[in-house]
């Protein structure tokens, strides 16, 4: 039995798999990761290669750890005192978890796209320019300049180029995401955490920003939490499963979809699909 058939998913899918899999370069690595609230046991044991230049997709029931195994990559879960977390997180040879660099630096590593867009309260414009300053660019034809090339990355130059001085909250709610990926962009991550960054938007958005995902995993590595299981299908080329804060299964999304191992796995794919 195949709990979810790939074959029956669109042409474009089927085009996207011919890509022969390549070996994937490592540009996380999570060990031994334990997260605690008191005594909630959140995330327990967790150990992860984020593969580079790829798309991972965190799929799971409701309350089993996806959001706070993000926050642990860009160091949030510092700002929740409540949190107790141990274990290792490496990027560029830096365990994040355990260094006295400047967390500020590393947290720039990673661009976060939440689930609603939180524009700043300012112009369309100023919204990108800050991601800009943020890396100290301070010459004013430079920062125009990459204004532009951000707004084009994601698609969204053309719709706003004539009113850049208008309020960022002005914009559709599909666009303010792009605009808000822009910003992110800006700052130059090396990877995107994007934690159900389409539960918000309408399907034409929600496709728009798949389809900026396809495009940007050429450069950015991408790790998406979603419940839409068709979603994961379309732009997995990794899946973690979890569960009450384990990892359940990980692999590649074709032998893991089509052939899960787990009854937990089972059960999700059946509900889900
Ligand atoms: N700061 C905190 N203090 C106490 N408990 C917390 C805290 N943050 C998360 N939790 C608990 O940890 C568990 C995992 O939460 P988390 O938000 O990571 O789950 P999730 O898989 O992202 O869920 P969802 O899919 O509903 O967004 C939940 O039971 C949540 O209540």
């Amino acid at each position: 039995m195949s709990y979810l058939n790939i074959d029956t998913m669109t042409e474009e899918l089927v085009e996207q798999k011919i890509e022969p899999r390549k070996e994937f370069i490592t540009v996380l690595q999570i060990r031994d990761l334990n997260v605690y609230a008191e005594d909630h046991h959140i995330l327990k044991d967790i150990n992860l290669d984020i593969p580079k230049n790829k798309v991972t997709v965190l799929l799971g029931p409701s309350g089993c750890g996806k959001t706070t195994l993000l926050k642990c990559m860009n160091k949030l879960t510092d700002l929740y005192k409540e949190l107790q977390v141990s274990g290792s997180i490496v990027i560029d040879g830096d365990d994040i978890l355990n260094t006295n660099k400047n967390v500020p630096a590393i947290r720039r590593k990673m661009g976060l796209l939440s689930q609603r867009p939180f524009p700043l309260p300012m112009s369309i414009y100023k919204n990108v320019a800050y991601g800009i300053k943020l890396k100290g660019v301070r010459d004013k034809k430079l920062i125009q300049f990459s204004v532009q090339r951000n707004l084009e990355e994601v698609g969204l130059w053309e719709e706003v180029k004539n009113r850049l001085n208008k309020p960022a909250h002005s914009l559709s709610i599909g666009q303010q995401q792009r605009l808000c990926l822009a910003r992110g962009l800006a700052v130059k991550p090396q990877i995107i955490l994007a934690d159900e960054p389409t539960s918000a938007l309408d399907p034409i958005s929600s496709k728009t920003i798949e389809e900026l995902f396809r495009r940007l995993k050429k450069h950015y590595t991408i790790i998406l939490v979603t419940h839409v299981l068709r979603q994961a299908v379309r732009l997995a080329d990794h899946v973690v499963f979890m569960s009450d804060g384990k990892i359940i299964e990980q692999g590649d999304p074709d032998q893991l979809f089509a052939n899960p191992q787990t009854d937990k796995l089972k059960e999700y794919l059946v509900e889900g699909n």
